[in-house]
């Protein structure tokens, strides 16, 4: 029978496909940058809609593509083929409200599961634009936002699982998670499910702490007489303690035995020789300072409780709200994590240290952009700002020794993933962790 010339392309056409694949290293989300990765398509789930959610396997990682067909190139374009255009399904209004329906259980898709406390509302998308490792929907007239996640692995998301229990408990300063969607995938002869997306109600009017606290930092660095006070950052620290604590009461704690310090300068020292051989060409200069660092790893003691964390605390994952509060985002973990490695109980001082670190790139970030502004300036706004933050957290879980080794060790640990983050994301910004990697074990 003569093939029918009219009928659409499938969606998980080779042609497709190969047309992905040119356009995903130009996005930002791309975790592969610089990296040869054979792509394929690993399985397809049909939307309905002319939409599908494509799987597609590069390299070891699994990503999420939201794809459709459309008339008109709308507000991504992914490519024209035949006459018709393939879009990015994350900007398209159609496609997001199939996903949504899928996640509410008003759509049946074979390999799909929703769950969902409403259906979230309709309305114009818009997708967040900025520094994310995954696509970010705001929809509904600004009442929700839809976290995409590109890199998918089978097993639980700590933004669905870690954002659910915290709803559940009714925490204020976590936005509330309501709805999320998981897919099934085959893995040689067994099926394994993993979670798509998660929706949250969205803080409206919130401020990115990230941009209060780094506009701070510049006028600081630049001396300008109108800059008037620092954001709270005592107040942050408290906020970031109550967290801690409603995870604790979610989710449990235990006291580290010998095994879990074991694992834990275990995975120290991987980290370290991982990100020794991802940036090797950066890091050799301190060979002899990180082989110091390593061998003083195996002395580490006293981890005190372990518990579930946020796991990527940054001052991205910060927003301030409209009366002022300051709300955490994101218990995804870290994006370069694997994700079995992040639903592991682990000491409070790595949220603590990830916050640190970030007053430190804000401080950073300035410089860079205003290099006649003065380092001496800069360092002291990192050490005000950090000294607040733990005074905070102090208040309400006890306080934190700078100078303790546990700390010391994960500040490391963070610098040294920022290295390898930059390096595959964002070379300009490398200058900011190599030069915390330096200071510590300089
Ligand atoms: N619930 C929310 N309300 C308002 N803005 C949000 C919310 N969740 C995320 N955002 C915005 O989207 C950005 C990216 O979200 P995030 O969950 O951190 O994604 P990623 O893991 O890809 O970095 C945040 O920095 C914030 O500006
Ligand atoms: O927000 P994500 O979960 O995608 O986290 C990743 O990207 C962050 C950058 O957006 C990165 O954070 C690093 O840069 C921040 C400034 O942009 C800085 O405040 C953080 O302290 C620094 O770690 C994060 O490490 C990465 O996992």
């Amino acid at each position: 029978m003569p093939a029918d010339d009219t009928a659409p392309m499938p969606l998980d056409d080779p042609a497709v496909i190969a047309a992905v694949e040119r356009w995903m290293p130009g996005t930002r989300w791309y975790p592969l940058k610089g990296v040869e990765a054979a792509v394929s398509l690993e399985r397809t789930w049909h939307l309905g809609d002319e939409t599908a959610i494509l799987l597609l396997r590069a390299g070891e990682l699994l990503l999420q593509v939201p794809v459709a067909w459309r008339s008109e190139p709308g507000a991504a374009p992914i490519a024209e083929l035949d006459g018709r255009w393939l879009v990015d399904g994350c900007a398209d209004p159609a496609a997001v409200a199939a996903l949504l329906d899928v996640a509410a259980g008003g759509r049946t898709v074979p390999g799909l599961t929703g769950q969902a406390s409403r259906r979230p509302a309709d309305g114009a998308v818009r997708v967040v634009s900025g520094e994310q490792s995954n696509t970010s929907i705001i929809g509904g007239d600004g009442t929700w936002i839809a976290k995409v996640f590109r890199v998918v692995a089978p097993g639980d998301n700590p933004d669905v699982v870690v954002t659910g229990a915290l709803t559940r408990q009714g925490t204020a300063s976590v936005p509330h998670l309501l709805a999320s969607l998981s897919g099934s995938w085959p893995a040689g002869a067994a099926e394994v499910t993993g979670h798509l997306v998660a929706v949250s109600a969205f803080v409206q009017g919130g401020e990115d702490a990230w941009a209060l606290f780094r506009a701070h930092a510049l006028a600081t660095v630049r001396h300008e007489a109108q800059r008037g006070d620092a954001p709270d950052a005592r107040a942050l620290g408290t906020a970031v303690a109550t967290v801690h604590r409603e995870l604790a009461s979610a989710l449990g704690t235990a006291e580290a035995g010998t095994d879990d310090t074991a694992r834990f300068v275990a995975g120290l020292e991987q980290r370290l020789a991982w990100a020794r051989d991802e940036a090797a060409e950066v890091l050799q200069p301190l060979d002899v300072g990180l082989s110091r660092a390593a061998e003083a790893l195996r002395a580490l003691d006293g981890l005190g409780a372990l518990q579930q964390i946020h796991g990527d605390l940054h001052l991205g994952q910060v927003l301030r709200d409209r009366d002022g509060r300051w709300i955490l985002l994101d218990f995804e973990g870290e994006p370069l994590r694997p994700l079995h490695e992040r639903m592991v109980r682990e000491p409070r001082l790595r949220d603590v240290v990830g916050m640190l670190r970030s007053f430190d790139y804000a401080a950073g970030s300035a410089l860079q952009e205003s290099p006649e502004g003065e380092p001496s300036a800069a360092g002291d706004w990192v050490v005000a700002r950090q000294a607040e933050f733990l005074e905070g957290y102090g208040i309400e879980l006890g306080a934190v020794d700078p100078h303790d080794p546990v700390l010391r060790a994960l500040l490391l640990d963070k610098a040294l993933y920022e290295v390898v983050y930059e390096l595959r994301n964002r070379p300009d910004w490398l200058p900011v962790p190599l030069a915390a990697v330096r200071a510590l074990v300089g």
